[in-house]
């Protein structure tokens, strides 16, 4: 049984980072991420005026709960997105002149319905190119708050920045929600932002959803970063795949935060055998691997990884509702279904679904990475099974695991 210690969660990381740098004195995170987006998100903070102390394994924080400690500002967010949507809600909150620009790839992706929601709570946001993307410039003097309504069926990502903006505005925020896509993200937030001693409640009614915040701010603590789900999910992948796989996941048990490790679901449905204990989740191969139709609306993230594993299903694989993955680091929908293609496996594609049919893909070919860290470690999963595949650009996984060659390699490598 191989065990792998997978890097800390981007998505825990960064919003530990906003809390942390919001709250009332000083933040430790113990086991951060450390990759292209942690480093970018911090490295945005200090220019904002924080404090970032990094030593290995831990990073300490100085909580500024009045906002940065800086009245000007050029933040860089490189290709993060959560860096590009979460720090100008941070700025907002601050008083001054806060500029934001990142990677041509971040550029392109939207942001609108969060710049829209900003400056209906009176933030003065102004656009440097096309509206509703960077880049921009926040002129901040507080937000007094109150309620608004917003579209997260883009992204999530809309909805969790004006969460974490809630609880620093003077009389605190009603978020009322008409969709949303990637809730468990939305769920990761929330307990984090009561973890650093936030009061917010969600309320259904039939108008849909309104998320109330009080205008609490953030209390300083040590907080310890879970494994990230969505790169243990290349590992999973790769054990359900191989004859005799299995592989022990340690820190993504049963009360882990990340809804990618509901990936493991979509695995047992397709044959593997999984064990989720309070501590660990271990997938084992059967030899099965049958075909299936999943809604991945909640964890698209890993559609990649499921798109890339699946020629080798012995049914068809169809995943659906995950339009929005179309507005990722690149069109993933498209980007996963040419390299297939290129592979000589046969794929649909529709507006919000890729159905993928059984095939033995083959080489060589070099795929086609689109600077998208998931879509090298994904086709790292079928090129266990398929000599000659390259990538144009192997080193885009710094995004999020820099150091994924060398683990993933020795893994594949290990009987
Ligand atoms: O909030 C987060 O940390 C994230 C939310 C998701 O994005 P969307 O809500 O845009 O789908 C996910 O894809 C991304 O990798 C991280
Ligand atoms: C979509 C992703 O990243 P982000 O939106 O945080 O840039 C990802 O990591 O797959």
């Amino acid at each position: 049984m191989t065990v792998i210690d997978i890097p800390g969660s981007k998505s825990v990381t960064a919003r530990a980072l906003f809390l942390a740098a919001a709250a009332e004195g000083t933040t430790t995170l113990l086991r951060p991420l450390v990759s292209d987006d942690t480093e970018g998100f911090a490295a945005g903070l200090e220019a904002l005026g924080y404090t970032v102390r990094r030593e290995p394994g831990a990073w300490h924080i100085e909580g500024r709960p009045a906002g940065p400690g800086v009245t000007e500002a050029d933040v860089y967010c490189r290709d993060g997105a959560t860096t590009a949507r979460f720090l100008p809600a941070l700025a907002a909150a601050g008083h001054g002149t806060f500029r934001f620009d990142a990677s041509e790839q971040m550029r392109r992706r939207p942001l609108g319905p969060l710049t829209t929601a900003l400056r209906t709570l009176g933030v003065d946001l102004r656009h440097g190119g096309a509206e509703g993307h960077h880049p921009l410039a926040v002129h901040a003097d507080g937000v007094k708050g109150g309620a608004l309504t917003l579209d997260a069926g883009q992204s999530s990502q809309y909805l969790t920045a004006l969460l974490l903006l809630g609880p620093l505005t003077a009389e605190g925020l009603d978020i009322t929600v008409t969709d949303l896509v990637s809730e468990p993200y939305v769920e990761i937030t929330l307990a984090m932002m009561r973890d650093f001693g936030a009061e917010v409640v969600r309320e259904d009614d039939g108008r849909g959803r309104t998320y109330r915040v009080a205008p609490t701010g953030y209390r300083a603590r040590t907080y310890a970063i879970e494994p990230d789900a969505s790169t243990a999910s290349y590992f999973f992948a790769a054990a359900a795949l191989r004859p005799g796989g299995a592989v022990t996941v340690p820190g993504l048990g049963t009360g882990a935060l990340q809804g990618d490790l509901a990936f493991v679901d979509v695995l047992r449905r397709m044959g593997a055998e999984v064990e989720t204990t309070a501590e660990a989740t271990t997938v084992r191969s059967t030899g099965a691997l049958r075909g299936l139709t999943v809604n991945m609306r909640d964890i698209s993230d890993t559609m990649p990884t499921l798109a890339a594993l699946a020629p080798f299903a012995d049914g068809p694989v169809r995943i659906e509702d995950v339009a929005n993955t179309r507005v990722k680091e690149c069109d993933r929908l498209d980007a996963c279904a040419d390299n297939l293609r290129r592979l000589g496996v046969t794929v649909e594609t529709g507006p919000d679904w890729i159905e993928i049919h059984p095939g033995t893909p083959a080489g060589p070919v070099e795929v086609t990475t689109h600077r998208d860290h998931r879509i090298v470690m994904s086709f790292a999963v079928t090129a266990l099974r398929t000599p000659g595949i390259t990538f144009d650009d192997p080193g885009c996984v710094k995004k999020t695991f820099p150091d994924f060659h060398r683990v993933f390699g020795a893994f594949a490598r290990t009987p």
